[in-house]
């Protein structure tokens, strides 16, 4: 059987690669940080995802194990030298944490002369490349050639809504039936392992999929979220159920459509019915989506090259003003969830360094017409939250 070490044994983690892995026929061992759910795992060798399709269909995924990373730190040493296959989904916040361990591992591994292929899977462009990056920091250059001989490091582009929910202390996995998993094919060392994973689709460039997952499927998503905020919505689906909110959803998706057709000659035919397939899919009956799961990380969220900011400064590079993708960043700027360490993190910032600072040294916005018109969002917002749709 064909082996996987897979780290974070979270929502999509479960959800999505632990499905399609083992559907390939990989035994699984996960790691995380949760000892109540490795001991779950270890206890029963399977769990169960449940389908978000109406009919609550459920799919066992077996030949599962697990260990904890603060506490296993040999046996994941020893896993990884019989791996065939590194994953993660492990949220872009937590990967330079878990660097100096797959340092140690790919060392353990690189001396053995066995090629390893790792594949980071999170909602990032290039997420694998800046885990690389970190494992790089981690090692001498000797060391690191020696890792990058035996290396492969695969980006990829994945696609899945996966919530979970508690069942007498359980925690399933809840995804929809939709998915995708797109991965760079040039970069795998391993051909054999590659030649095994059926449910992956291999591409020569991966930048189309990964941008238009992150500025349509991701923007769409946590626009609904943020603008459902300010209209006190608990979900997503509540907030898409709005026709307001619905439509200025709908028209931003548009707009950051440009940039993919300019970019990449994409059809408008195709990118239409793109947009009104991943709304159909935001808005589905069968998902209850917190508002606050997917405006978590706001200060990631607001990077310059991801779902919100991305679009806008890749359109005005094309001498466009993208006005409604504007407002987007002024409803970010207004959201706040004392849960959320990011948000937190934004308030203080906001507060100490004022809006435009904080454009320009967080998010990349150097353009001051940009700037003037956020700052006046963020203050027509707080006036009349119904002004967000002036225009629409
Ligand atoms: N859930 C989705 O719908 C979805 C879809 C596509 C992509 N993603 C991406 O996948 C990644 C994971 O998201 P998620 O929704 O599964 O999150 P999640 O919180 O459900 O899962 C993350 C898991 O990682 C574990 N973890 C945290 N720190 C760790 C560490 N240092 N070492 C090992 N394990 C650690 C957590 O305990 C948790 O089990 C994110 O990058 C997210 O953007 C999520
Ligand atoms: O995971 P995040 O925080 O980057 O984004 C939240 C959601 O938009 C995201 O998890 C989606 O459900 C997912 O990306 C759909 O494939």
């Amino acid at each position: 059987m064909l082996k996987a070490v897979h780290f974070g044994a979270g929502n999509i983690g479960r959800g999505l690669i632990g499905e399609l892995l083992n559907k390939d026929g990989f035994e699984i061992t996960f790691i995380d940080i949760n000892q109540e759910l490795i001991d779950y795992l270890n206890a029963n060798g399977k769990y169960v995802i449940e389908y978000a399709d109406g009919k609550g269909t459920q799919v066992e995924i077996d030949s599962v194990s697990a260990l904890n990373i603060l506490a296993d730190e040999k046996d994941i040493i020893d896993r990884i030298l019989e791996a065939d296959l590194i994953t993660t989904s492990i949220g872009m916040e937590n990967i330079e944490k878990i660097s100096k361990l797959m340092a140690k591992c790919l060392v353990a591994r690189g001396l053995t002369n066995k090629k390893i292929d790792l594949i980071a899977n999170e909602n990032a462009i290039n997420a694998t490349d800046r885990l690389k990056n970190e494992i790089q920091n981690q090692v001498s250059e000797d060391v690191w050639k020696m890792i990058l001989s035996n290396t492969g490091f695969v980006n990829s582009a994945i696609d899945r809504q996966a919530l979970s929910k508690e069942v007498n202390g359980l925690n399933i996995p809840v995804v929809e039936p939709y998915r995708e998993w797109v991965v760079e094919k040039s970069k795998f060392k391993n051909a054999y392992v590659l030649k095994q994973l059926k449910n992956l689709v291999c591409v020569d460039d991966l930048k189309p999929y990964i941008e238009r997952k992150l500025y349509i499927v991701n923007a769409g998503h946590a626009i609904a979220a943020y603008i459902g905020y300010i209209f006190e919505k608990k979900t997503v689906q509540e907030s898409l159920a709005d026709e307001k909110i619905f439509e200025f959803v709908r028209k931003v998706m548009l707009i950051n459509s440009r940039y993919l057709k300019s970019e990449y000659s994409m059809n408008d035919k195709d990118l239409e019915s793109f947009i009104e397939s991943t709304l159909q899919r935001h808005k589905s009956p069968y998902v209850e989506d917190e508002v606050s799961r997917v405006a978590r990380s706001p200060m990631r969220k607001l990077g310059a090259d991801e779902r919100i900011v991305g679009p806008i400064l890749k359109l005005r590079k094309l001498g466009q003003f993208p006005k409604e993708s504007i407002i987007t960043v002024a409803a970010v700027l207004s959201y706040r969830d004392k849960d959320d360490s990011e948000a937190v993190e934004m308030e203080g910032l906001l507060s100490r360094l004022g809006t435009e600072l904080f454009l320009k040294t967080h998010c990349g916005i150097k353009d001051k017409k940009i700037i003037k018109a956020i700052e006046q969002a963020v203050d027509d917002i707080r006036k009349n939250r119904d002004s967000i749709f002036e225009g629409i």
